[in-house]
């Protein structure tokens, strides 16, 4: 057995803003170090789309359908005590949903039974600039945003392709008022320094009374909403809709059939940018898309996608 305790790596940050980008490149690191590593995951729908980004042969456990934060603490302890006990590992990385409190991702993992087999390393935020510096979204999600940022050791200012310069800086200078003691990077699909998790990073955040939360940001209730399509998508309708729909969606993603080429496709919309990705032929994935918003109305949702899709009942023809 591992005689020293195994690293935690949680990755935090708001929906879409790059954290499964961010795992990818993390596991890889590792990987090549010949590090033995597991990953937790924590989506808020039913079906796990991120899952993907994990190699196969790497141990996996998810957590779907709810949020560490609500409903999921003992949950995480439980799976965490689990990955331990199966396998010999030297890191755990975590990603946690869009939606967590990185400090009850934090309590979760500081259970009694598991103090002595966890060493929490670094809480990692990632930080969509244009989100950041447009700061549209209702109050309660800026206040989890700040929150996200505040108790992170690592800031990845993500997605630099989507601001301008001066927009970067004041963004940059808006992070360290909320975070001054956090290594605050700028990235272009969340590309770090992995090699700054090897040393000893500083513990501000263990060191943190983790009861010291301010408890006035409300609990999320974001809902999630899985829709099956069971017909090929016109990438132009769907953006279009996306674009002018009335539901308040924070996220989407999922895997669909487009209309005009083969194959399956990844598609991430967040923040008003979609993106289709071919997925490997040997993949076997459900064409389903998964809608992540506040006060989802999941029938005039259907409803609206029918008129870009087509009835939801019936097969492409
Ligand atoms: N343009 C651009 N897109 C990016 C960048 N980083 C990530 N993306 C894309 O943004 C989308 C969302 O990235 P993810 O890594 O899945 O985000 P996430 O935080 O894991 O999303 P959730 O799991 O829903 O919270 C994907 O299509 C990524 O390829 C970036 O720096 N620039």
């Amino acid at each position: 057995m591992n005689a020293s305790k195994i690293e935690l790596v949680i990755l935090s940050g708001f929906l879409g803003s790059g954290k499964s980008t961010l795992l990818k490149k993390l596991i890889e690191h590792e990987k090549k170090k010949e590090r033995s590593i597991a990953v937790l995951m924590n989506e808020l729908g039913h079906i796990s789309i991120d899952s993907a980004s994990v190699p196969a042969n790497v141990p996996l456990k998810e957590m779907l359908n709810g949020c560490i934060c609500c409903t999921m603490q003992g949950e995480l302890g439980v799976q965490l005590k689990e990955l331990t006990e199966e396998h010999d590992l030297d890191v755990i990385f975590i990603e946690a949903t869009g939606a967590a409190h990185p400090l009850d991702v934090l309590d979760a993992c500081t259970h009694p039974l598991l103090v002595d087999k966890l060493e929490i390393k670094a809480v990692i935020t990632v930080v969509n600039a244009k989100q950041w510096y447009e700061q549209k979204l209702s109050n309660m999600l800026k206040k989890l945003l700040q929150h996200q940022v505040k108790f992170a050791d690592i800031v990845l200012i993500n997605k630099i392709d989507q601001i301008n310069e001066s927009g970067l800086m004041s963004v940059r200078d808006s992070i360290k008022k909320t975070n001054g003691q956090a290594k605050i990077l700028s990235t272009h699909y969340s590309e770090m320094d992995c090699a700054l998790l090897d040393g000893g990073l500083s513990e501000q955040l263990t060191q943190k009374n983790t009861k010291d939360k301010e408890t006035d940001i409300e609990h999320l209730h974001l809902q999630t909403c899985a829709i099956p399509i069971n017909h090929s998508i016109d990438r132009i309708k769907l953006n279009e809709w996306l674009e002018k729909s009335n539901q308040s969606i924070l996220r989407v993603k999922g895997f669909i059939q487009l209309a005009e080429t083969p194959g399956i496709y990844l598609f991430n919309y967040s923040y008003g940018h979609p993106t289709f990705e071919r997925v490997k032929q040997s993949v076997n994935v459900e064409s389903v898309l998964v809608f992540i918003g506040e006060n989802l109305d999941k029938k005039a949702l259907e409803k609206e996608l029918e008129e870009v899709v087509g009835d939801l009942s019936m097969k492409n023809q």
